[in-house]
């Protein structure tokens, strides 16, 4: 999980927006300085503090975000893995600047490894683009035709009609990207004119000749997917836009959502991974089943004016981070593809035979931005603006944070440190196992929440139990909300056209009056269920002694 803050842009310095975001290299940690106002009107600054693999700041060229996210998987897509790419973030902060440029990077070294390392070896690279807007699927490289997509009896995603072009060499694939790119749809809000409001994906499929024989369909190997999600805060971006761009809006969230149920899924080796919860994810299925790596680049933009969405870009990819970190990675490892011959490495990070769990060690070794062995440290206590809104506690008590919510723990006698994670983000790879599994591997430092959970120091494995109990339960409870949500919208949609036929002349009374009574009955069924989760989990908090803080000052 990556972090890139970009710089302010001329509009915000005109606006005289300030420059909100510090970027702590070293220790891979990131501030937020959020301005909020008391009660009495006077202005104080909360800090919100984060730990990520990497946080690359504003003077971090493309070429080093390449080196650092993509160039240490390239290797492994020619040993049947699938390694899957994503930009996070609000509308202009940066996810395409970031993105575009990776793909024919990754071809560069793609083809390099082709023609030296794999030289004779059949294999062969492939590209296609094609993007998700508003739930369908369009080819960028084929005058955005239409696609379908099917599964096959293995459950097996296959895009019907996708073109995919066979490519040898730099320039085509350049080409072919910026034709895509070209075709991609835009739209325009307030904040980026040229946003996208489509999830772009471009695929760079390495293939191999079956028996050397080129009458045969080559054998796919691996896959290398670069994914431009849509601006993150498209479906709360409803009040200059049209009903068009909020279904498009809500379309985003649900993806995004869906995506990262899988990830969590995934990570907790679920034998459902709901990838039928949106498109994205559906086409994204083989791309996270078997050996799969994803790396995340979730993009920031540093203006107060963007501090809210930059912090739910914050919190969403603190979320992923904490899930991929708190399952049961897999152990399976791909085997190498037989060599045949092996000449230097034209790559630092390519091993001509190696082993997942190598490659995976020779990927987490690295420190100048990411992947440190012991990145993820707690804070003996919180900020003193945090600090200032907390009920006084009690000695021996400390505060530290669950998934972005905040529990308290009763220090040890002996007075033992933390458990502090030492372990490398796994993030990077869904199923290698960690050489030290954390005890806290959920904790992290997210500074901003208001809710404090107290847990009582146990065995090790009940503390994890317990912690996890009440993270799932939390999660339980916003699932429910979405959906409560999701619901509501379908409802709405549903009373606007009943009131426009009421509008009409010589309208029917009757059933205007029995579809709204039966409306609101679903409206108050649903709130009423929403409610009894809600005190439920109050209810559990409760009962562990939780406390809750006012959000407010
Ligand atoms: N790290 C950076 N350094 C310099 N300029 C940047 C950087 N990141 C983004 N920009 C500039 O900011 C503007 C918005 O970036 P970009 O189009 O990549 O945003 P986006 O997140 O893809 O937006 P959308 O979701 O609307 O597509 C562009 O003009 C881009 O050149």
């Amino acid at each position: 999980m990556q972090v890139r803050k970009r710089p302010l842009n001329k509009k915000e310095i005109s606006k005289k927006e300030e420059d909100i975001i510090d970027i702590e290299q070293r220790s891979n940690s990131l501030t937020v300085h959020e301005t909020k106002l008391k009660v009495d009107l006077t202005e104080y600054v909360e800090k919100h503090e984060f730990v990520f693999d990497a946080v690359l700041d504003e003077d971090v060229s493309n070429d080093e975000v390449y080196r650092e996210t993509v160039e240490p998987v390239v290797p492994a897509i020619f040993n049947r893995t699938k390694a899957t790419c994503f930009a996070y973030g609000q509308t202009g902060s940066g996810k395409t600047y970031t993105m575009r440029p990776l793909p024919l990077k990754a071809s560069q070294d793609i083809l390099r490894l082709m023609h030296h390392t794999y030289r004779n070896q059949g294999f062969q690279l492939f590209v296609s683009f094609f993007e998700i807007y508003g739930g369908k699927l369009f080819d960028l490289l084929n005058d955005r035709s239409k696609l379908c997509m099917r599964e096959d009896g293995k459950q097996k995603v296959c895009i019907v009609g996708l073109q995919e072009y066979r490519v040898s060499d730099v320039e085509t694939i350049k080409e072919l990207i910026e034709k895509g790119s070209a075709t991609r749809s835009t739209g325009t809000t307030g904040a980026n004119e040229e946003s996208s409001r489509s999830h772009a994906i471009l695929q760079l499929a390495i293939k191999r000749r079956v028996d050397g024989n080129d009458s045969k369909p080559p054998r796919p190997v691996g896959k290398l997917s670069f994914i431009d999600l849509a601006g993150s805060e498209r479906g709360a971006d409803t009040t200059d836009n049209d009903k068009q761009t909020r279904i498009e809006g809500a379309e985003i969230n649900k993806s995004l959502l869906a995506l990262k149920e899988c990830i969590r899924a995934l990570d907790n080796d679920q034998t459902h991974i709901p990838f039928r919860g949106s498109k994205l994810t559906e086409v994204l299925r083989d791309s996270f089943i078997g050996d799969s790596r994803t790396v995340m680049i979730s993009c920031i933009s540093p203006s107060s004016g963007s501090c809210e969405h930059t912090l739910n870009t914050l919190r969403y990819a603190d979320r992923v981070k904490s899930l991929s970190k708190g399952g049961n990675a897999k152990k399976d490892v791909p085997s190498a593809v037989p060599l045949r011959e092996s000449s230097p490495s034209p790559l630092p990070s390519v091993v001509p035979s190696f082993s997942g769990s190598e490659m995976m060690n020779d990927i987490t070794e690295r420190r100048d931005f990411g992947w440190p062995k012991q990145q993820q440290y707690l804070k003996e206590q919180p900020t003193p603006t945090f600090a200032d809104r907390m009920p006084k506690v009690k000695e021996g008590v400390e505060f530290r944070s669950l998934n972005g919510l905040y529990f308290k723990e009763k220090k040890s006698k002996g007075g033992t440190a933390p458990n502090i994670a030492e372990v490398p983000d796994i993030m990077y790879q869904q199923g290698i196992q960690p050489a030290r599994k954390t005890k806290d591997s959920a904790l992290d430092n997210n500074m901003g929440n208001s809710i404090a959970y107290p847990v009582r120091r146990a065995e090790p494995d009940e503390e994890d139990e317990h912690l996890n109990d009440l993270l799932q339960e939390e999660e339980d409870l916003v699932s429910a909300h979405r959906k409560q949500v999701e619901e509501t919208l379908a409802i709405l949609t549903e009373e606007l056209n009943i009131i426009g036929e009421a509008d009409q002349p010589g309208n029917q009374l009757d059933d205007y009056i029995a579809r709204l009574s039966s409306i609101l009955s679903q409206k108050a069924a649903g709130i009423v269920d929403l409610q009894s989760r809600l005190e439920q989990f109050q209810r559990r908090l409760n009962e562990n002694s939780v406390l809750i803080y006012a959000q407010c000052p």
